[in-house]
């Protein structure tokens, strides 16, 4: 874009189109502009009155204004988010087509708050965006060249194998190389869009410059079409913008090259005084004379320029990932993220081991007697409670953190919320088996359980297959609850009624009908009902004597053998139709259980990310 001297000293922009033919069909380009924007709340307040604007491939633009001007409500316009309870007029048009919510795939938005998974190293991130964000048909090759290219653009070599971090609480990589990472991951698919709401924010004045400077190169070099909104630039990050838009109380005060915005202020009488910063000095004026702008000669010419803007050019949309790759990308991140997080890997295994070694020394005794069954019995409910409250809590201590960073991703048109969901559920599978393994491994001999392979591994099964109902569970509470407070608030209650319904505690066969179907609901029945026939239903309790208290007394009530144990079981659960047909009949229900509320989480959570923009 050529620049001429005016005879006034005013540097105007000679007429040439925005963007010529050629350009325009290297595709990678685009022009916006937004004509007439107006943003009314239900209340009948107009956020933004009658904006108009553009931002042309090769330019950094920049929105200012004072707090409340409308800079993030204009942001969030272009970019058809966050408008909840807003109604919109206007036109925005990108390459001089209408392209509404689409606008996510020709452009990338760097937000102000940095998400990530703190776990993972600066490469890694990349490398798993890189699966995520690239055509399939890039190779894996590719792939890293890619990644590595933009690594050089963003200054992030030096920091690539360092951890992301979690800000106050897992040390990582500094604020701003944290912003230069947010970068680096939106560009990766290089959308001739980037839109980045206030990316100097926590970054001292150098870092400033060096975001800024990155943004500038990747307009110049590459022909992106940058707007940010920005928050009192020093006056070196404010040169550095090709051309600002001020914002005043919901209007343009002004909107040009970044060195006309002195002649349009000394045209209406205000000289910016010596060593003032030029971005503050423009904000104060401007709070108090919205308007002026609109019978500038500065206002026609971007009229101008919005009318060629309106030409249809040929755009090209993003084209993103197939199924099967997001799914890798979101697996491998999700795996890597559980293994390097010590509460749920190391805290939990350690947990089964201490409480695998705690149970089989709390009823390390034959069963030979009445007070061996009366341990046993505990002995195997405690096996479902265990892995029900260490799992069930285990989840929804994690799980929620990981909504801002879906509904982002799935925003920006990423992956769709089924890939996460399922790649999140198998991430969980493999720890929430291998846990529940180790409590019984550890403390099966312990018990004095009986010593046969098959056995072994039916109550092996079970306990996993009870593990498998709870994660499903927890996952879906923490889908559909709105937040972390609300999903363990919920869970308390429905692990009570769960438990006191399981078969150990209740008579439930005395329930009353209109409460006493919950049990249906209780993988602590079906569980507790599998582990009572695998265990009891043999022969090594045929000979059990009627003593109790180490032999001293006989117990009022005698069950000679294991039979005796299971009849004694089912006749204090005898209206539930427990038998000792129903040990693969209840495995089905478990699994089906599980199937059924992994749905219903997942309908929760399709509904509250697309809630969410
Ligand atoms: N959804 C909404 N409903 C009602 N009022 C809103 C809504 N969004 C924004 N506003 C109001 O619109 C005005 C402009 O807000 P906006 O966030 O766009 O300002 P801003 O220039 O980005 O300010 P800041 O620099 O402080 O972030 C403010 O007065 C704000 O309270």
């Amino acid at each position: 874009m050529s620049r001429k001297e005016a005879k006034d000293g005013v540097t105007v922009e000679e007429q040439e189109p925005l963007l010529d033919s050629k350009r325009a069909d290297l595709s990678g380009r685009a022009c916006l502009i937004w004509k007439n924007i107006w943003v009314r709340t239900k209340s009948g307040r107009d956020l933004l009155k009658g904006i108009s604007g553009v931002a042309v491939p090769g330019e950094v633009v920049a929105l200012m204004g004072a707090s409340g001007a409308g800079k993030t409500t204009l942001l969030n316009t272009l970019l058809q988010r966050n408008l909840k309870g807003l109604t919109v007029e206007g036109e925005i048009l990108v390459n001089g087509q209408s392209v509404g919510k689409s606008v996510t795939n020709v452009s990338a938005y760097v937000q102000q708050e940095d998400i990530f998974v703190g776990t993972l190293t600066v490469r890694e991130h990349l490398m798993i965006q890189a699966r995520l964000r690239l055509p399939s048909s890039f190779s894996a090759k590719q792939r890293v060249a890619r990644v590595e290219e933009v690594m050089r653009d963003m200054m992030l070599d030096g920091s690539q194998n360092s951890r992301i971090g979690v800000p106050g609480i897992i040390k990582g990589i500094s604020g701003g190389e944290m912003k230069r990472l947010a970068f680096a991951t939106e560009i990766l698919s290089n959308p001739p869009i980037l839109f980045c709401d206030e990316p100097t924010t926590g970054l001292d004045s150098y870092m400033a410059m060096v975001v800024v400077k990155r943004l500038e190169a990747m307009a110049a070099e590459q022909g992106k079409t940058i707007i940010c909104t920005i928050h009192q630039p020093s006056s070196e990050v404010f040169e550095l913008f090709d051309r600002v838009v001020f914002l005043s109380q919901g209007r343009v005060a002004f909107h040009g090259a970044t060195d006309e915005a002195i002649y349009f202020f000394s045209d209406c009488g205000h000289l910016i005084p010596d060593h003032t910063n030029p971005a503050d000095f423009y904000i104060d004026t401007l709070a108090i004379w919205p308007g002026k702008f609109d019978k500038h000669r500065y206002n026609e010419a971007l009229q101008q320029k919005i009318e060629i803007g309106r030409t249809p050019r040929k755009l090209v949309s993003r084209r993103g990932a197939n199924y099967l790759q997001v799914f890798i990308g979101l697996f491998v991140r999700y795996v890597k993220d559980n293994m390097r997080n010590p509460s749920i890997m190391r805290a939990k295994l350690v947990q089964k081991v201490v409480m695998g070694l705690f149970l089989g020394s709390l009823y390390f005794r034959p069963i030979n007697d009445q007070d061996g069954i009366a341990n046993l019995k505990g002995a195997l409910f405690y096996y479902l409670a265990e892995v029900t409250y260490a799992t069930i809590f285990g989840i929804q201590t994690y799980l929620p953190s990981d909504f801002p960073l879906l509904t982002r991703e799935y925003h920006d048109k990423i992956y769709p919320v089924s890939a996460y969901f399922i790649a999140r559920v198998l991430s969980y599978m493999p720890i929430f088996s291998i846990d529940g393994m180790i409590l019984v491994v550890i403390s099966y001999f312990m018990l004095d359980l009986p010593a046969s392979a098959a056995r072994f591994f039916r109550i092996l099964f079970t306990v996993v297959l009870v593990e498998w109902n709870v994660s499903s569970l927890g996952v879906c509470i923490c889908s559909v609850a709105p937040n972390y407070a609300v999903a363990v608030s919920v869970t308390g209650p429905v692990l009570t009624v769960f438990s006191m319904t399981g078969g150990l505690f209740t008579n439930v066969g005395a329930m009353p009908s209109y409460i006493g179907w919950v049990q249906y609901l209780s993988w602590f029945r079906y569980g507790y009902e599998s582990l009572v026939i695998s265990n009891w239903d043999y022969p090594k309790y045929d000979n059990i004597s009627c003593t109790i208290k180490k032999g001293k007394e006989l117990a009022p009530f005698c069950m000679h053998n294991g039979t005796e144990v299971i009849e004694d079981l089912f006749l204090f659960l005898q209206s539930l139709s427990f038998s000792v047909h129903n040990m693969y009949f209840n495995w089905v229900v478990m699994l089906c259980f599980t199937l059924f509320i992994y749905c219903i989480g997942y309908c929760g959570l399709v509904f509250r990310a697309i809630r969410n923009r």
